[in-house]
């Protein structure tokens, strides 16, 4: 390629970026108009609901339907994600609280749902996300709920029990682990590796073939045992992209998961109910009385209607020694005229029954 044709191609650059800076600033000053609108139709008392999931869904699904290339869906909705979220952050900047420390997966997975455009407080615990979001010192929490190696999460199942929380979103994410250093650490004489008990659970296999007689040590996050490495000469730690940026690590080995598609699932709490998509999912908890044919009696209502569950999950009641709540998700929103029919008719049978909410599917 010649300077000229290179020159003439930056011209073009230029020109197309300034009409998209346009554009965009176009869009945001639509988005300032809606916060006027939405404000100025309130009735007395009435708090304006700027975040709308199931907009940001539609405007997403749009985005890939339209999108021709040679960008790939993905990567145009995900520009799309934070043109969103910096239109919403002008409406109102949403404050969302996290599983951290910072670095964590979970920090991850609300960035990929909500944009870069959030006051975003990473929270030691997951019950201390369930409790911020009670407490209204956020608009919303996100929390990991289940893995595709290692299966539920049961601290963010049994906050569910404790707190009333609406689910208003759902993400998804690969979660790759590595085998991190610091710049100190004697790489051949390492002896210990820090990890959260669900990630070194998820690399099990390759630990046992490369460091059978390292001693593993579970702590709370995978960013905290990032943190702690760096400052230690005889230790390795397992965590992903974002704690290893952070953190300043090396990756001495990368991609380590046992299995190639190790996926988590996330989801966002809040208490604001989302409307119908036409491509929604809803979670809900059953307890059944104690007795024989009580889980088929739940599941034929769904088998009967043609619902599509997509996850089933036991923990105890804690209200009674071997009492259990079943966790259940499936597809369709609770305000469809079938799946309130086959609500009602389960209500019936069950001891008690609690819609968690109901969301758009994944999009991203
Ligand atoms: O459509 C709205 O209600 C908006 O507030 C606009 C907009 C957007 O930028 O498209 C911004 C925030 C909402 O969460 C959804 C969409």
């Amino acid at each position: 390629m010649s300077e000229q044709e290179l020159k003439a191609l930056r011209v073009r650059i230029d020109s197309l970026d300034e009409k998209i800076l346009e554009l965009i600033s176009d869009r945001a000053r639509c988005a300032e108009e809606v916060a006027r609108v939405k404000t100025a139709s309130l009735a007395e008392g009435e708090k304006p609901v700027f975040y709308r999931p199931e907009r940001e869904a539609a405007v997403l699904k749009r985005v890939m339907e339209r999108n021709k290339g040679p960008l790939g869906n993905e990567e145009m909705a995900r520009l799309f994600r934070e043109i969103m979220s910096s239109c919403l952050a002008l409406e109102e900047p949403l404050k969302i609280a996290y599983l951290g420390p910072e670095g964590t997966f979970t920090q991850a997975a609300a960035m990929k749902h909500f944009g870069h455009a959030v006051i975003s407080r990473p929270m030691a615990a997951i019950d201390e996300v369930f409790r911020e979001v009670a407490a209204g010192a956020v608009n919303f929490g996100v929390v990991p709920v289940e893995n595709s190696t290692e299966g539920a999460v049961s601290h963010t199942l049994d906050s569910f029990l404790e707190h009333d929380m609406v689910i208003c979103g759902e993400v998804e994410l690969r979660i790759h682990h590595h085998l991190l250093v610091g710049e100190n650490t004697k790489t051949d004489s390492i002896t210990r590796i820090y990890s959260h008990a669900q990630s070194l659970a998820q690399c099990r296999k390759w630990l046992d073939a490369h460091y059978p007689n390292v001693e593993r040590v579970a702590v709370s996050s995978n960013a905290e045992a990032a943190k702690r490495v760096k400052g230690e000469w005889n230790s390795a730690a397992i965590a992903g992209d974002m704690a290893a940026n952070l953190y300043g690590l090396t990756r001495l080995a990368e991609k380590i998961e046992d299995r190639p598609d190790n996926s988590t699932r996330f989801l966002m709490i809040g208490n604001q109910e989302v409307p119908p998509t036409g491509d929604d999912k809803t979670s809900i908890i059953v307890s059944m009385s104690n007795k024989p044919g009580a889980l088929h009696e739940l599941l034929v209502p769904f088998h009967e209607n043609g619902i599509d569950l997509t996850r089933i999950e036991t923990r105890p009641s804690r209200s009674g020694k071997w009492t259990y709540v079943f966790f259940i998700d499936f597809v369709g929103h609770h305000r469809d005229p079938l799946i309130k029919a086959v609500l009602e008719q389960i209500s019936q049978e069950a001891v008690a029954l609690k819609v968690l909410g109901s969301y758009p599917k994944a999009v991203l």
